[in-house]
């Protein structure tokens, strides 16, 4: 990436979104006041159900859908009053290859670098294509590509004009596992080039793979911005279940804790805990449940998933609070 003297390039936040709402005609409001900074080199995963305003944020951002109210700023430019040269620092991987098919991937991705107005630099797209083993494939006509390929190329178009930020969206719906996992190496390797990405995904795994930070956004709001690395944290959360010799009509009073719940049968004890703490508590819990003559006769432990806690904060119930407001 070429040095500049904007803003982004001290190491601040590369994106900035300030109060952002979008209502469309019709009057469904699909952003209802995001807040959201990017920050400069990151890997952002923006995860959330279908319906929940992913595509409709990221579409703001690059300029394919007008804003309602709030500010958004790329690289410091305002995507409103400066949108040509906050436009030119965002490079936007669609889901679908639409166009293009008959020509070459050398001449499309030339072309894109082209509308915007970028000097020719061959140089560049190469490395660029080499960067995305599409080098071999450059005079290749689109549609004799394969669907991981034409991927590739939609990726190649997206940075032909050497872009601060690139955004993907959906990046590996629909592609096979191999595929993904190379897209993720792909995706890494971006990052350490310097430019920012931010994706848009159903799959968990995929954040839980690649990001630096996920954001999770439901019905309109961000519920969540967390580093990944914390969420995962929260993931260590563990349960163990115990099947009681005889049921209980309820728990005594005495082992009432948020932790601890009596299934509604009476038949288990499931009893929730941190699994990365020094102190799990079920040495205490198995103690105090003797004392109350409470006995089992079997127990088993299982982990939460980010998939678990995902859905937990989508339905607004779990500890989907706990991070609100922690971005930057
Ligand atoms: N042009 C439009 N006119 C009216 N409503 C729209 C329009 N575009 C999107 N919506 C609605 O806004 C909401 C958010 O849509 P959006 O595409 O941003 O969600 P998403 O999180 O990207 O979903 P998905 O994961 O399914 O792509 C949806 O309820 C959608 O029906």
């Amino acid at each position: 990436m070429p040095a500049d003297s904007s803003p982004a390039a001290h190491g601040g936040d590369i994106v900035v979104v300030e109060g952002l709402t979008k209502t469309y005609a019709g009057g469904f409001q699909a952003l209802k006041g995001v807040d959201l900074r990017i920050r400069s080199g990151e890997i952002f995963a923006l995860l959330g159900p279908n319906g929940a305003g992913k595509t409709t944020l990221i579409s703001i951002v690059c300029g394919i859908v007008n804003p309602g109210g709030g500010t958004v700023r790329v690289d410091g430019h305002d995507i409103v009053r400066d949108f040509r040269a906050a436009r030119a620092k965002i490079g936007l991987v669609p889901q679908e290859l639409s166009t293009d098919a008959f020509e070459t991937v050398w001449d499309t991705v030339k072309f894109s670098r082209g509308l915007f107005g970028r000097a020719p630099d061959p140089a560049y797209l190469e490395k660029v294509l080499r960067d995305l083993s599409l080098w071999e494939k450059k005079d290749a006509k689109i549609m004799a590509l394969s669907g991981g390929m034409k991927r590739r190329v939609l990726i190649a178009k997206a940075l032909s004009h050497e872009p601060k930020v690139l955004f993907l969206d959906e990046p590996t719906a629909g592609v096979d596992v191999e595929l993904r996992r190379d897209m993720w190496a792909m995706v890494s390797a971006l990052r350490e080039s310097g430019v920012t990405v931010i994706l848009t995904t159903h799959y968990i795994e995929e954040a839980e793979e690649m990001a630096d930070r996920i954001g999770v956004i439901n019905h309109g709001e961000l519920v969540l911005v967390e580093d990944k690395t914390a969420l995962m944290r929260k993931l260590g959360k563990k349960q163990l279940t115990l099947h009681l010799q005889a049921p209980l009509q309820r728990l005594p009073e005495a082992l009432a804790s948020p932790a601890l719940e009596l299934t509604a049968d009476g038949h288990e004890l499931v009893y929730t805990f941190d699994a990365q703490a020094d102190e799990t508590g079920i040495a205490q819990l198995l103690r105090r449940l003797g004392e109350h003559g409470i006995d089992f006769k079997d127990l088993q432990t299982a982990q939460s998933s980010l998939e678990e806690i995902f859905v937990s904060l989508v339905r607004g119930g779990g500890n989907g609070g706990a991070g609100r407001g922690a971005q930057a």
